[in-house]
């Protein structure tokens, strides 16, 4: 299950390159099935989710080679339309291949997904845009069984952005008679990726990044080649544990623009923010300002993902900050572990509300989830004495060797 000792009080100092997208590398691996040939996938972060990716490709029948962080994957093998559970119910994003095997196979079977426990994960908008392309989608036992003779190419309006139901629908659409149109799209940088993927195999999407997506469904694709782009996440957690120990980092391999709301958040903390063209460099005040409100959004939105980090940081702020989670129901386990530290947070609904407080002292504590890990290790950063953090696997979800690099930029972590 993992666990972490750090030891808080040292300043964070120094350069690190920020690995491959998660969100990007998930719904891209599961891309790889749709062309029947070689894909050669570069910048892959080292996650047990991109692991739990490639078990899936494995078992549906493809053969995948990694060598450093490229993964070649040849999708020409594929022989199964039946997705093992045990691989389903460990992450929510597996549900991704019910579209690219949908497009490729005209049949999966695969269970409900599994992954973090942020509260009700449903997949109601998934299926219904499925649906009304013609999938036949049967719910039996836990599991879906999908059969399509032929995608159809339709209008989708998206109740909600959603971004797995995006991709989903990019992918199902893929060789679908005529166009598919999905308006209310979610417009993260993840998507624009998965776009780009899609194109550069042979496909035909537009409109990535803005709310209406349109795929037009093409008869064959090629071999393909692709980068990841590089992860938002990553870039801004080590930023939140960079202000938090008032240290003074360069992060690099970032794409600036992908990080708007998170760092004007941060500028508001009292941090100043240098953006060069793949970089940014931050300084962090004495002391953390609180920021008014945190509401988290679809992307270009406060992202959820950077919810947890930033409550940490407040955690010893000047003031009082009001956080509100819109997009998950039950995202603030670890403000539960905080207070263990010595935090002072009060929790109602999705509000959170945070005064900051002069120190947190080292306890220890266990992550609930990936980004409320995160954020633990952020807090044990700056605290007193030493905090041993549980349950670090869910950690190794989302962050390719973060104690490590931590440690490179001065921190005192071991695993235990
Ligand atoms: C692998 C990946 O890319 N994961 C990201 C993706 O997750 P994921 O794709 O699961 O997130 P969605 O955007 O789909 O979900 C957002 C909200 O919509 C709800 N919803 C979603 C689908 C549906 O059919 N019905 C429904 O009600 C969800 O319960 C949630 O409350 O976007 C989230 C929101 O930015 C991020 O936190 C995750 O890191
Ligand atoms: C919630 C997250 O991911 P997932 O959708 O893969 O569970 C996350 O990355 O914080």
């Amino acid at each position: 299950m993992g666990k972490l000792i750090v030891r808080g009080g040292n300043k964070l100092a120094g350069e690190v390159d920020v690995s491959g997208a998660k969100n990007s590398v998930l719904p891209i691996l599961a891309a790889t099935v749709l062309n029947g040939g070689m894909n050669v996938i570069h910048n892959i972060p080292n996650l047990s989710d991109v692991s739990i990716m490639i078990k899936i490709l494995v078992a549906v029948g493809c053969s995948v080679k990694k060598e450093g962080s490229t993964v070649i994957v040849d999708s020409s093998g594929l022989n199964n339309y039946e997705i093992p559970e045990y691989l389903v119910r460990e992450m929510r994003s597996s549900i991704i291949v019910l579209g690219s095997m949908l497009a490729r196979c005209g049949q999966v079977r695969i269970s409900y997904p599994g992954g973090c426990e942020l509260g009700p994960r449903p997949i109601d908008l998934h299926l219904k845009a499925l649906r009304e392309m013609g999938a036949v989608i049967k719910e039996e036992h836990g599991f879906l069984i999908c059969d399509a003779k032929k995608m159809k190419g339709t209008e989708i309006q998206l109740d909600f952005p959603s971004v797995g139901a995006t991709e989903n629908i990019m992918l199902a659409a893929v060789f679908a008679e005529g166009t598919t149109t999905i308006r209310n799209a979610a417009r993260e940088p993840e998507i624009r990726d998965l776009q780009n993927f899609i194109n550069r195999v042979g496909g035909k999407v537009t409109g990535a990044g803005s709310a209406t997506i349109r795929i037009e469904g093409v008869k064959k694709l090629k071999d393909v080649e692709h980068q990841i782009i590089p992860d938002r996440i990553v870039a801004g957690t080590f930023l939140a544990a960079a202000a938090i120990t008032k240290g003074e980092i360069v992060l690099n391999n970032v794409i600036p623009e992908h990080l708007q709301s998170i760092l004007f958040k941060l500028k508001e903390a009292g941090c100043t923010i240098s953006i060069y063209k793949n970089s940014i460099r931050l300084n962090a005040p004495n002391k953390i300002k609180a920021i008014e409100s945190i509401k988290t959004m679809p992307y270009p939105g406060f992202p959820t993902d950077m919810q947890s980090q930033i409550l940490s940081l407040m955690a010893l702020s000047d003031g009082i900050t009001i956080f509100t989670e819109n997009i998950f129901e039950n995202r603030y386990k670890h403000a539960y572990e905080l207070t263990r530290m010595g935090a002072n947070i009060k929790i109602d609904g999705r509000v959170a509300i945070v005064k900051g407080v002069d120190k947190l002292s080292g306890a220890t504590v266990a992550a609930h989830d990936l980004r409320g890990g995160a954020a633990l290790i952020i807090a044990g950063l700056a605290a007193e004495g030493t905090t041993l953090i549980e349950n670090t696997h869910h950690i190794d979800r989302g962050y390719d060797n973060i104690d490590g690099l931590l440690v490179k930029l001065g921190a005192d972590i071991k695993k235990q």
